[in-house]
């Protein structure tokens, strides 16, 4: 079990594409981390510059004490599950399963022992006899994932391995994975499209966008304070309101309405400055429009659209030409046409100065 530690970590292609920019990031031993990000962003260059499968054009891998940039894969203690598994055709289930230990010379029968092991807990325990041409996508996928759990290398880095899964095993194998890395306490690097995933299965996780680092940061912090304006589009279920406002004393002007200055930009902001007011749905309250007529402190609205979403609806309002969406409890949602408004929470809302997170 090792520590990932990138140093200024540069990898520019053959004709000049820059896919990973001086990145710095330490990974402690026994973490499980995710890398998100839109697609073509770096993240499985840097995860495979990581296993060695691409040489750095700058900067250092060090894992645990040793520093592994000029060092060959197989001389790295890593084990890696690919996008596109790597299977042996010819070889069964059982084979395949338990192929790194053969490398390492453990017994045949401890050997197949383990294999059955861990296949067992990723549900292959009827498939040991096939060969990869006699599975499914999705049952390869967790044969690779098997394959990776049966050596005991310093770190596991997984390329989207749970792509290729249906929905509901997708969330099974989820939970596998986070209980087994548990369990194991094998330092671990994921990449992920799938920010539900990422914020599911995390310890801490990195937000990239074009080769940089975005932000690093729990689950819960680049959820509730994503650090600038591309994160905050990035992550969440439905994207965050990022919305154009101006200061005027300690409330906002936002799209013709005035909503109070949210708690973590308190005191921070001069009059008149021109900002970002972002607000996720979820933590915008909406309510229908009171007979009275007052909105103070909520952007008040027509609305446009209702989606449903389950166990709760997203409404769309249109607040004097801005768009603005709330998430509703089922039950209470409004009908397209409604008058209705709706409140942030002042303690989860958030301003943006010039791209970034103004807190304290
Ligand atoms: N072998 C290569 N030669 C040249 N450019 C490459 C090569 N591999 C990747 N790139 C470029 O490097 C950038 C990063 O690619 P990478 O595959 O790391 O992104 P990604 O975030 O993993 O994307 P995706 O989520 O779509 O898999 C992209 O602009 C890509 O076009």
């Amino acid at each position: 079990m090792a520590a990932i530690e990138l140093r200024r970590l540069t990898k520019v292609y053959p004709g000049g594409v820059k896919a990973l920019d001086a990145l710095d990031l330490v990974i402690p031993d026994g973490e499980f981390f995710a890398l998100l990000g839109p697609s073509g962003c770096g993240k499985t260059t840097l995860l495979r510059t990581i296993a060695g499968l691409e040489t750095a054009t700058g900067g250092a891998v060090v894992i645990g004490d040793r520093d592994v940039t000029s060092v060959q894969p197989g001389g790295r203690d890593i084990a890696m599950v690919f996008q596109d598994y790597a299977l042996f055709p010819h070889m069964d289930v059982t084979d395949n399963v338990a192929y790194p230990l053969r490398i390492k010379k453990v017994a045949k029968a401890e050997r197949h022992r383990r294999a059955g092991e861990v296949a067992a807990r990723l549900g292959l325990e009827r498939l040991m006899d096939r060969r990869p041409g006699q599975l499914s996508g999705g049952q390869q996928q967790r044969v690779a994932l098997a394959r990776v759990m049966a050596t005991q290398a310093q770190a596991f880095l997984f390329d989207e391995p749970l792509s290729n899964l249906d929905a509901r095993l997708r969330l099974e194998a989820r939970t596998f994975l986070k209980k087994l890395q548990r369990e194991l306490g094998v330092t671990t690097v994921f990449v992920t499209h799938d920010q539900a995933e990422a914020l599911a299965m995390a310890d801490r996780m990195a937000v990239m966008e074009a080769g940089v680092i975005r932000q690093i940061g729990t689950p819960a912090e680049v959820f509730q304070r994503p650090a600038n304006t591309f994160v905050a589009g990035f992550i969440g279920s439905t994207p965050m309101n990022l919305l154009d406002a101006v200061v005027r004393g300690d409330t906002l002007e936002v799209a013709g309405c005035a909503v109070p200055v949210p708690d973590a930009a308190a005191g921070l902001l001069a009059d008149g400055e021109k900002v970002v007011y972002g607000v996720r749905p979820e933590y915008n309250a909406y309510a229908p429009k009171p007979a009275d007529g007052s909105s103070e402190g909520a952007l008040a609205g027509k609305v446009v659209i209702v989606e449903n979403l389950g166990a709760s609806h997203l409404v769309t309002l249109d607040v004097n030409d801005v768009t603005v969406q709330a998430v509703v409890p089922e039950g209470s949602e409004p009908a397209v046409g409604d008058e209705g408004f709706a409140a942030p929470r002042r303690d989860r809302a958030l301003v943006y100065r010039d791209g970034e997170l103004v807190t304290r």
